[in-house]
C-alpha cells in the first residue's frame, strides 16, 4: 500500500503518512487463546478461555497506547482516562476487523473463532449480534489496513473521557488522527469522495457495540459463573 514506500513520495510539509505508518509498525501481531483444561463444560471453557484473552489484551493495548503519535505527550492521568473509556471500542475495533473475512464466525483469536450457536451457548448472544452488525457495516465498507489501525487511534483519542485535566491536548491528539486520515483518503488513486467522513460517521455504530459488550460482562460478572481479572475489573468499573 501506499504508506510502506519510502518517505519520500511525500511533500516534506505532511506528516500523516508517519503516523498511519507508526499506527501499522506498532500494531500488536494478534494473541492467542490459551486452552483451558480446568473444566469440562464446553460453554464456561470458552468464557474462561475469553476471559483470558481479553485481559491479555488489555496489557498489550496499554503497550500499544503510547505508541500511538501524541498519546505519550498527553499527561498520565489523560492517558489511563483515555484507556479507561476507550479500551473497549479499540477491542471491539479489533475483533471486528480480524472478522471480517470470515462470515458468520467471530474470530477472537486465531484459535479460537465463535459462531452464533458456540456464542448463545455461552451466554454471549446479544455479543455476537452487536459484533455481528459492526463487522457486516465494516465488510461493505472493505477497510484497509491503514484505515483500520487509524481508526482504532481514533477511537481511544475520540472515547468521550471525563475529568480530562487537558481538553486542549487532547483535541490536538485528536486533529494529529483526523489530518492522517484525511490525508490518507485523499492520496488514494481511488479516492472516494467523502471515505473519510463515512467511516468517522461509524464510530456511534462502534460506541454502541461497545456499551452492549459492557453491559454483558456487567451481567457475566453479576451472575457469577465466570472469575474476572481484577485489571479486567478495574476497567470495567471505569465504563459504569
Ligand atoms: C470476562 C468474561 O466473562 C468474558 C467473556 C467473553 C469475552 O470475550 C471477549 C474476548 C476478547 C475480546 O476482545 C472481547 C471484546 C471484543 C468484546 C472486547 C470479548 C471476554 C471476557
Amino acid at each position: 500500500s501506499l504508506y510502506t514506500k519510502a518517505p519520500d513520495t511525500h511533500p516534506a510539509k505532511s506528516n500523516g503518512y508517519k503516523v498511519i505508518s507508526q499506527l501499522l509498525l506498532t500494531e500488536p501481531a494478534p494473541l492467542c487463546a490459551t486452552p483451558d483444561n480446568s473444566t469440562k463444560d464446553d460453554n464456561l471453557k470458552a468464557l474462561l478461555m475469553l476471559c483470558d484473552l481479553l485481559n491479555r489484551e488489555l496489557l498489550v493495548m496499554i503497550g500499544w497506547a503510547k505508541h500511538i503519535p501524541g498519546f505519550s505527550a498527553l499527561s498520565l492521568v489523560d492517558q489511563m482516562a483515555l484507556l479507561q473509556s476507550g479500551w473497549m471500542e479499540t477491542l471491539v475495533l479489533s475483533v471486528v476487523s480480524q472478522s471480517l473475512g470470515y462470515g458468520e464466525e467471530l474470530v477472537f483469536a486465531g484459535n479460537l473463532r465463535l459462531g452464533q450457536a458456540q456464542c448463545r451457548a455461552a451466554g454471549l448472544s446479544d455479543l455476537y449480534t452487536a459484533l455481528r452488525q459492526l463487522t457486516t457495516k465494516y465488510r461493505q465498507m472493505n477497510l484497509s489496513r491503514e484505515e483500520v489501525v487509524t481508526l482504532k487511534a481514533m477511537a481511544l483519542a475520540n472515547s468521550d473521557a471525563e475529568n480530562l485535566e487537558s481538553v486542549e491536548a487532547v483535541q490536538q491528539f485528536q486533529d494529529g488522527l483526523h489530518e492522517a486520515l484525511q490525508e490518507y483518503e485523499s492520496a488514494q488513486h481511488t479516492a472516494e469522495l467523502h471515505r473519510a467522513g463515512k467511516l468517522l460517521m461509524t464510530l456511534p455504530l462502534l460506541r454502541q457495540t461497545a456499551n452492549r459488550a459492557v453491559d454483558t460482562f456487567c451481567r457475566l460478572h453479576l451472575e457469577g459463573h465466570v472469575p474476572m481479572h481484577k485489571l479486567f475489573l478495574e476497567m470495567l468499573d471505569a465504563n459504569i
